[in-house]
């Protein structure tokens, strides 16, 4: 498999210094009780809080990057996202056909003219994915992508996230959800003890 995220000694107190990878194509889950540092593990990969480490994207440094492009291709998707436009549309990137696909799959069609305002949590957390999506990033870091979704809507929530396992994307998920790390993860990595640790599936 070809690596694509590499994470090595990243600094970002209070956790332990972490190293880890992800190849394309490969999803990888992080585990651990409430409160163990999934969500800070995965800021710090996207940058989005101060830490230090050598992190890259296929070979290419995270330094050498402008912060919006790194994140642009190294998504993070929070469990509770950020809306800061009037319409879901103002939100969305690229082609509108593929917009329309995205929103078909995650069974919210018509949402693309809707209000942020008027979104149940569930809604947008699909939506934050789509928006990711949209962007069509290399690395997806998913913390707890379905914590507010039913049944259906979390088969399809990992519906996308195996098509775009399928089209090489790298994907880094926070789950609680025994049975989801075990449907889309070939590897998992564990808080315990205070150290990042590969356990046997
Ligand atoms: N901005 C912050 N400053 C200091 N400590 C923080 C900050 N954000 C989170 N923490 C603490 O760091 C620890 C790890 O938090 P984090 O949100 O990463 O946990 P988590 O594993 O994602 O938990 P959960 O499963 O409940 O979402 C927690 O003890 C939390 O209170």
């Amino acid at each position: 498999m070809t690596l694509l995220l590499a994470v090595e000694g990243l600094r970002r107190p209070p956790l332990p210094v972490l190293s880890l990878a992800v190849a394309a194509g490969e999803c990888v889950a992080v585990t651990g009780p409430s409160g163990a540092g999934k969500s800070l593990l995965l800021r710090a990969i996207a940058d989005l809080d101060p830490n230090d480490g050598r992190v890259s994207l296929a070979g290419t440094d995270r330094a050498a990057l402008p912060a919006p492009e790194w994140r642009q291709r190294v998504a993070y998707v929070a469990a509770e996202s950020g809306w800061w436009a009037p319409t879901v549309a103002d939100h969305m990137a690229g082609p509108p056909d593929r917009l329309a696909t995205l929103l078909a799959a995650v069974g919210l069609p018509e949402a693309g003219g809707w209000p942020v305002a008027r979104l149940s949590s569930g809604e947008r957390q699909r939506l934050a994915l789509v928006r990711a999506l949209t962007r069509r990033p290399e690395v997806l870091l998913l913390d707890e992508p379905t914590a507010n979704l039913d049944a259906a809507a979390t088969e399809s929530v990992e519906a996308l996230v195996r098509q775009a396992l399928a089209e090489g994307c790298g994907v880094l998920l926070a789950s609680h959800d025994r049975n989801q790390v075990r449907r889309l993860a070939g590897r998992e990595l564990a808080f315990r003890d205070g150290a990042l640790t590969e356990v046997r599936p």
